[in-house]
């Protein structure tokens, strides 16, 4: 069975008095909670304030990016050994924001994603069409570039730990979540775009997230579907209530 993961994406939000007031208020809200993996990914400037906040929740940590060198004239990188030495156990690679604003490809993301592995991260890859390119009927053509690219060279052993996050552009920040309908089948594609490159076995193990306007409302019916196995959340991860309700859909 896949354990669902809740992910909160902060983005550019919260600074490291913010950090910890937010993780005040939601680590007594998800105290208790063993069923669900619980993450969150602050920027990389609030990442050595948390573990010592974190501790004794099962709140992980996640940085929202990572460089694939381990050191060297680099300015402005961050490589995995440092998020690790930050207390991060999770990374967040290829988010469409990334890919968008800062030039990243499905080469750049693949790089990461063999970094983070080798340097013992969890890699959260994300994945997602435009709205130009859904409406284009594009959406599988897309999503089937990405995976392939993003996981190009992996070994079946290596795929193990890595987590997917589907976001479909077109529904970030937008308020407009897809369609529980919309987002399996995207999920139950991209799961076999796994399969015919890992084998349906190591597919079936991975876990698919969906993020795009995911809310305490509209979680349980996402959670409901075969191939969505948790959310990769923005908004409302950055105030504890929602994110904690987000966490306890099953309830
Ligand atoms: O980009 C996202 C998470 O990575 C989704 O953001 P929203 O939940 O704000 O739509």
């Amino acid at each position: 069975m896949r354990k669902p993961v809740i992910a909160g994406n902060w983005k550019l939000y919260k600074t490291k008095d913010e950090a910890l007031a937010l993780i005040e208020e939601l680590a007594p809200l998800v105290a208790g909670v063993d069923n669900v993996e619980v993450v969150v990914a602050p920027v990389f400037t609030v990442l050595p304030a948390l573990p010592a906040a974190l501790a004794g929740t099962s709140i992980s940590l996640a940085a929202q990016d990572v460089f694939w060198e381990e050191e060297g004239a680099f300015t402005g990188e961050v490589s995995p050994r440092m998020l690790l030495d930050a207390g991060a156990s999770h990374v967040i690679i290829g988010h469409s924001e990334r890919r968008q604003y800062f030039g990243e490809t499905d080469q750049t993301v693949n790089k990461k994603i063999k970094a983070a592995l080798k340097g013992a991260l969890v890699p959260i890859f994300c994945i997602g069409e435009t709205l130009e390119a859904r409406e284009a009927g594009d959406t599988f053509k897309v999503l089937e570039r990405q995976v392939q690219g993003g996981l190009e060279g992996l070994s079946e052993t290596q795929l193990a730990p890595v987590i997917i996050a589907y976001e479909p552009v077109w529904a970030i920040g937008t308020g407009k979540v897809a369609t529980d309908e919309q987002a399996q089948e995207a999920h139950a594609f991209v799961r076999g775009v796994v399969a015919k490159m890992f084998g349906q076995a190591a597919a079936d193990k991975v876990r698919i997230l969906y993020g795009g306007s995911v809310k305490p409302d509209n979680v349980k019916g996402l959670m409901s579907c075969a191939d969505i196995d948790g959310a990769l959340v923005g908004g409302a991860s950055l105030k504890g209530a929602s994110f904690a309700s987000i966490v306890r859909f099953g309830e």
